[in-house]
C-alpha cells in the first residue's frame, strides 16, 4: 500500500477549489521548467490533494502554451499518485449535451507544437498508450459525478487539436463522421501521454460546454456562449471533486492496470549509454527506475 494523493488539473474554468484543509499554495520547481502556477495542496475528507490550474489563474496560458512536461513532473515531485484532468469539451454526439459529463477513455492526437515526452536522446523510451486512461480512476470521477447529480456517458474518444482557433466545419464533421470522435478539446495531450511515462493513473473528465461547429441546430461555436455554460460546469466539477476522496480512500494498492509500472520495461537505452544530465532530468518521473 502507498499513500494516495489525487492531483486535479483544472481546465478553462475551473482555476480554484475549495475545502481543503490546511490549504497552501506551492510553488513548485521542475526540470522542466514552471508549472502553469502554484500548485494548491492539503488533504480532504483525510486524503492528500493537490490542484494546478492548467492555464493558470486568470488564465495565462494557450492550449500551446501550458507547460505539460512541468505540469506533470510538479505533480508527480509533490507526491500524486492519481490525476484527475478536467477539462472544457465541444460534443460530437447529440445525446452528450451541455452541462453533460464525459469520462473519456481514448484519445485522437492532432496536436503539433509541444513536447510530448520526458524521454529523448540519451535516454530513450516507449511507453505503450493503447489504453491511456486508468479504469479504476476512471470509475471514481463516474460515481463520483453521478453521486453529484450530473448527466454523466461512461466511454468516449477525445480529439485534442493544437487550437487556439476552434474547428473548421469540414474538420469538425470529419472528426464526428469518418473518425468516430465523441468531444473535442486542445489540451489532454500530450498531457495523457505524459502522465502515463511518469507512471501515473490518469482520467479525463470532459465537462460538455458546446456542440463544436457540426450541429445544424446550434451553428458554430461562440466562445461566450461556451463561457455561460463554464460557470456551470465549474461548479459541478468542483462537486465531483470533493467526493473523490472518499471515493479513493488513503490507501493505496497497485494499480490493477499497470499504470503505475508503465517504465518497467520501457527504457531502452543502456545504462553505460545514457546521458547523465537527462538522467537527473528524469529524478522524478522516472527515479524509481534509473
Ligand atoms: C474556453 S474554450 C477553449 C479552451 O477550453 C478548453 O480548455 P481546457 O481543456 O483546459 O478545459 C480547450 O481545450 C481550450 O483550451
Ligand atoms: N468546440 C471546442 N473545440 C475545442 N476545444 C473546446 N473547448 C470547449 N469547446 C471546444
Amino acid at each position: 500500500m502507498t499513500e494516495t494523493m489525487i492531483g486535479v488539473i483544472g481546465g478553462s474554468g475551473l482555476y480554484e477549489i475549495d475545502g481543503l484543509a490546511d490549504a497552501v499554495w506551492q510553488a513548485v520547481e521542475t526540470p522542466w521548467g514552471a508549472p502553469s502556477d502554484q500548485i494548491l495542496t492539503g488533504t480532504l475528507d483525510g486524503v492528500k490533494m493537490a490542484f494546478l490550474p492548467r492555464h493558470g489563474r486568470g488564465h495565462v496560458h494557450s492550449p500551446t502554451t501550458v507547460p505539460y512536461r512541468a505540469n506533470i513532473d510538479a505533480l508527480k515531485r509533490l507526491g500524486v499518485t492519481d490525476v484527475i484532468s478536467v477539462s472544457a469539451c465541444g460534443s460530437f454526439r447529440d445525446n452528450m449535451a451541455p452541462g453533460d459529463f464525459v469520462i473519456v477513455d481514448q484519445f485522437i492526437d492532432r496536436t503539433f507544437a509541444r513536447e510530448k515526452s520526458f524521454f529523448g536522446a540519451g535516454c530513450v523510451a516507449h511507453v505503450s498508450v493503447a489504453h491511456p486512461t486508468c479504469p479504476r480512476l476512471g470509475e471514481a470521477c463516474d460515481a463520483a459525478a453521478r453521486a453529484s447529480g450530473i448527466t454523466v456517458h461512461r466511454g468516449g474518444t477525445y480529439l485534442a487539436m493544437e487550437g487556439p482557433q476552434f474547428s473548421t466545419l469540414a474538420e469538425s464533421k470529419m472528426y464526428r463522421e469518418v473518425w468516430g470522435c465523441d468531444v473535442i478539446g486542445m489540451t489532454n495531450m500530450p498531457e495523457a501521454k505524459l502522465a502515463r511515462e511518469a507512471e501515473l493513473c490518469y482520467a479525463s473528465v470532459a465537462m460538455i460546454t458546446d456542440y463544436d461547429s457540426w450541429h445544424p441546430d446550434h451553428g458554430e461555436v461562440d466562445v461566450t456562449a461556451i463561457i455561460a455554460t463554464l460557470m456551470g460546469n465549474a461548479d459541478k466539477g468542483r462537486d465531483m471533486v470533493r467526493r473523490l476522496p472518499a471515493l479513493l480512500g488513503a490507501d493505496r494498492a497497485p494499480c490493477p492496470h499497470g499504470c503505475d509500472r508503465a517504465l518497467e520495461f520501457a527504457i531502452l537505452t543502456a545504462p553505460e549509454a545514457r546521458d547523465p544530465a537527462l538522467v537527473a532530468r528524469l529524478d522524478a518521473v522516472a527515479g524509481r527506475v534509473l
